[in-house]
């Protein structure tokens, strides 16, 4: 019999409860133990899901309260001395590493938090010391959900993130320099127990995630397999049986490491991203291994094409035997959405187009009876054929409109009308910007008002003229405070946007979207991803009206504010009949005729968030990743180009790690980029000198993630370190990110001891000149 899995499932709720309850105990709203009981109770819901819809392999210890990776940290003892000395209860360490504690006498910033693999996922960096120990957790997480699911009745596999990729995807804390593969054989050992206690508890088999292996690794990282696999199958039966995982990518350039899963009962593959892996995976597996066919997709929204994956399967199963193989999700459910029976409004058509993780498990478990009994499954494999046939019929996906439009499109079209020097001359006079000029990135804080009297009026208790003079109250409530911080460039504080990407998304043609469609971003941030259907375009400006009325009440320059095409398509959930690059380009046209509005609305800074555009780089180096450059970064250009040379544009990006793609982030010719950089070492700012960069940049100084607020020493000090890096007038001082998911006191608190840094620094350099 073929077997069907799932490597993982969302951990929110069908309405965001997880994210309500951990948000509540942050609040000191509820206990410990009822936020304990309500992980439990999540828990115990979805495998009760998995197997009502006849899942054969249901997942346990895929649940996290804030992150799977930062599980693993406190289950290998590997907590850093900052949080351990601290005393707080594991459950406060936990989320003290997470987000921060600021709390009782207790003052320790998070972790660094960055993006999972390529997706708007984010994980909390494992931070490891020259002098690293790791040693089991009491209690193990692991064997604890395992249990807990086998006492309710689940037989199911937990999930670990293999020792590999846990050291791989770490890195060394401020002030050690350990490479973090260096410390396999301390971790190894650690792991051989934990999963020895798991085979104790009765645990068959165990789905160990080596996700790295989809990149290019280095020989260290390479070489740490063999070791690592070959002392876990020293324990023998004392251990379960493992799966290795990997997804998001294929393995095939990383071959020459699976000699060291030669042990392991069976290899997982991503089938959807690359199908074309199949056949020399097949070629690879030992006489008696498994493979676990990837095949309904975890990143997506779309319904599984059954044609498509049972020509896959047939293909393993004539290869291996029914026995042999296990139809699975490509990854982790974590990011899809929880149940599109939630959705009520959604056209009819279109509903049928799509499915949501509740949905995917079921595909998962037709697929595996399809595969030997298509008799038994007759009627949901002719209703998902006749679906799949109805979406590729639909009238629409196309509109010869922007087909024309795009037809049309020149190389003229992308570049500004002069470079940099000669902009950045008419920008002086025009903007007259301070050394050191004071900004943020866009979004103010999201209060609680703000988001029910958007709720009000999305359910029609408010009239639009009731809400629009709401929004005007919030924007001048941000001039106000903005005045008396005394910053140089304002933004209106985006308090109209339910957020970046979905804003943008309700008001544009081709798009459809969902009211409980949420996706964990990080911690209890969810998205809900609008979703692209059809060709793109932009019937009305979408930003100018709020941004005028800022400008209109403002004594310093206003900042427009909008998100750029790459980042619009790729916090979206693409369509999957049209090339990306297609999808994106209709993007950019949107978009340039916003630019273009706001300019002739006397908006004459016009900042466009790029931050997915890192995120969208192919995993790999090598062609894929020149061809996705070349796309992204004209479609940033041609969203920004249209403008006067008196016009500055501005882009932000929330990640630092741009060394390995700097020349795309150069020829994105942005006036002033501002970049995450509070948690990172300012090292990574001589890229900038090395590559001579011309233009400004506005390095992050201070981490939003965290409600902490730091001191006046800390951002003084930051700007410092990166005066090491950077000429006094290229430098801008701003946060890392929006400051949506702050307090206003913090944001006060904190962007204060900002402004009188900047200062500090004006002045000496004045002294100085
Ligand atoms: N798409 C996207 N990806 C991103 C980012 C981003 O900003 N957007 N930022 C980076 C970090 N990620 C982040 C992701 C989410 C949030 C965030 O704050 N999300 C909000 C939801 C934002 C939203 O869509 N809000 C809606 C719905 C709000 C809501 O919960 N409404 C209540 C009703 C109102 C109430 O009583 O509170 C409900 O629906 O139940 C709105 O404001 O309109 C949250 O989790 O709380 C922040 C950062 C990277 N990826
Ligand atoms: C995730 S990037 C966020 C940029 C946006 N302008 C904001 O300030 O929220
Ligand atoms: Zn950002």
């Amino acid at each position: 019999m073929v077997q069907s899995s799932v490597l993982g499932f969302p951990r929110m709720g069908v309405l965001r409860d997880l994210k309500k309850a951990n948000e509540a105990y942050w609040a000191d709203k509820i206990s410990q133990e009822a936020l304990l009981a309500e992980g439990k109770r999540l828990r115990l819901a979805h495998w009760q899901i998995q197997k009502d819809a006849g899942v054969d392999i249901i997942p346990s210890n895929d649940f996290a309260h804030y992150d799977h990776v930062l599980d693993h940290i406190q289950l290998f003892n590997a907590v850093p001395e900052r949080y351990t000395s601290q005393k707080l209860s594991p459950l406060d360490e936990y989320f003290a590493m997470g987000r921060g504690h600021q709390k009782g006498g207790v003052d320790v910033p998070a972790l660094e938090m960055v993006k999972w693999f390529d997706s708007n996922y984010h994980y909390v960096k494992p931070t490891l010391q020259d002098n690293q120990t790791f040693s089991l957790a009491k209690d193990p997480k692991p064997v604890r959900e395992f249990l807990e699911a086998k006492e309710a009745g689940f037989q199911t596999r937990p999930v670990l993130v293999g020792p590999v990729s846990f050291l791989a995807l770490g890195k060394a804390d401020r002030g050690s320099s350990v490479d973090p593969i260096t410390l396999l054989d301390k971790l190894v050992p650690v792991y051989v127990e934990l999963l020895k206690q798991l085979k104790a508890a009765g645990a068959e088999s165990v789905q160990i995630d080596e996700p790295v292996l989809v990149f290019d690794l280095r020989p260290e990282v390479k070489a740490a397999f063999k070791p690592a696999y070959e002392a876990i199958a020293a324990a023998g039966d004392a251990v379960p049986k493992v799966i290795v995982a990997t997804y998001f990518g294929d393995i095939v350039h990383n071959f020459d490491v699976l000699p060291a899963f030669s042990a392991a009962a069976g290899l997982h593959v991503d089938l959807v991203r690359n199908p074309e892996q199949l056949e020399p995976v097949l070629k690879q597996l030992g006489p008696n291994q498994i493979l676990s066919a990837g095949v309904v997709d975890g990143r997506n929204i779309w319904k599984n094409d059954f044609a498509k994956s049972l020509e896959i399967l047939q293909t393993a199963v004539k290869a291996l035997g029914p026995e042999r193989v296990i139809v699975a999700t490509s990854s982790s459910l974590l990011h899809t959405p929880h149940t599109l029976a939630s959705e009520k409004k959604l056209p009819s058509d279109v509903y049928e187009w799509f499915s949501f993780a509740v949905e995917k498990v079921k595909e998962v478990a037709t697929l595996a009876k399809a595969v030997t009994e298509p008799e038994a499954v007759k009627a949901e494999l002719e209703a998902n054929a006749a679906a799949i046939k109805a979406r590729t019929d639909s009238k629409r996906t196309n509109d010869p409109a922007v087909k024309e439009r795009q037809a049309q499109v020149t190389p003229e079209q992308h570049n500004r009308k002069a470079s940099f020097d000669t902009r950045y001359a008419e920008q002086k006079k025009h903007l007259s910007l301070p050394l050191f000029p004071t900004t943020t990135i866009g979004s103010f804080p999201q209060t609680s008002e703000i988001r029910v009297q958007r709720n009000k009026f999305t359910k029609g208790e408010i009239s639009a003229e009731e809400y629009e003079r709401f929004i005007e109250k919030e924007i001048e409530l941000a001039v106000k405070i903005q005045d008396e911080l005394d910053l140089d460039v304002y933004v209106h504080g985006e308090p109209e946007r339910n957020d970046m990407v979905q804003y943008f998304g309700e008001r544009l043609n081709g798009y459809v979207f969902t009211t409980h469609a949420w996706v964990q971003s990080y911690g209890s941030r969810c998205v809900r991803p609008p979703i692209i259907v059809g060709d793109i375009s932009r019937p009305a400006p979408m930003t100018v009206k709020e941004s005028k009325y800022a400008a209109s009440i403002s004594k310093k320059p206003m900042k427009g504010m909008l998100t750029g095409p790459v980042t619009c398509l790729r916090w979206s959930f693409p369509r999957v009949d049209v090339h990306q690059s297609v999808q994106c380009q209709q993007l950019a046209l949107a978009l340039r005729d916003e630019v273009v509005d706001l300019e002739k609305n006397g908006i004459y800074v016009i900042q466009v968030d790029e931050p997915a555009l890192r995120e969208g780089l192919p995993l790999r180096k090598g062609e894929e990743r020149e061809a996705y450059l070349k796309w992204a970064v004209d479609s940033f250009k041609l969203a920004t180009a249209g403008v006067e040379n008196s016009t500055q544009i501005h882009s932000h990006f929330c990640y630092s790690e741009f060394q390995d793609f700097f020349h795309a982030i150069a020829a994105l010719d942005a006036d002033v980029l501002s970049i995450e950089n509070s948690k990172s070492d300012a090292k990574l700012l001589k890229v900038f000198i090395d590559e001579e960069y011309p233009r400004h940049i506005g390095p992050g100084v201070y981490d939003i993630h965290s409600p902490r607020v730091p001191t006046l020493d800390e951002f003084k000090q930051r700007i410092e370190e990166m005066l090491a890096y950077l000429k006094p007038e290229q430098l801008w001082i701003n946060p890392d990110c929006g400051l949506k998911t702050r307090k206003w006191d913090e944001v006060k608190g904190a962007l204060s001891h900002m402004v009188e840094a900047a200062k500090f620094f004006r002045e000496k350099y004045a002294n100085k000149a």
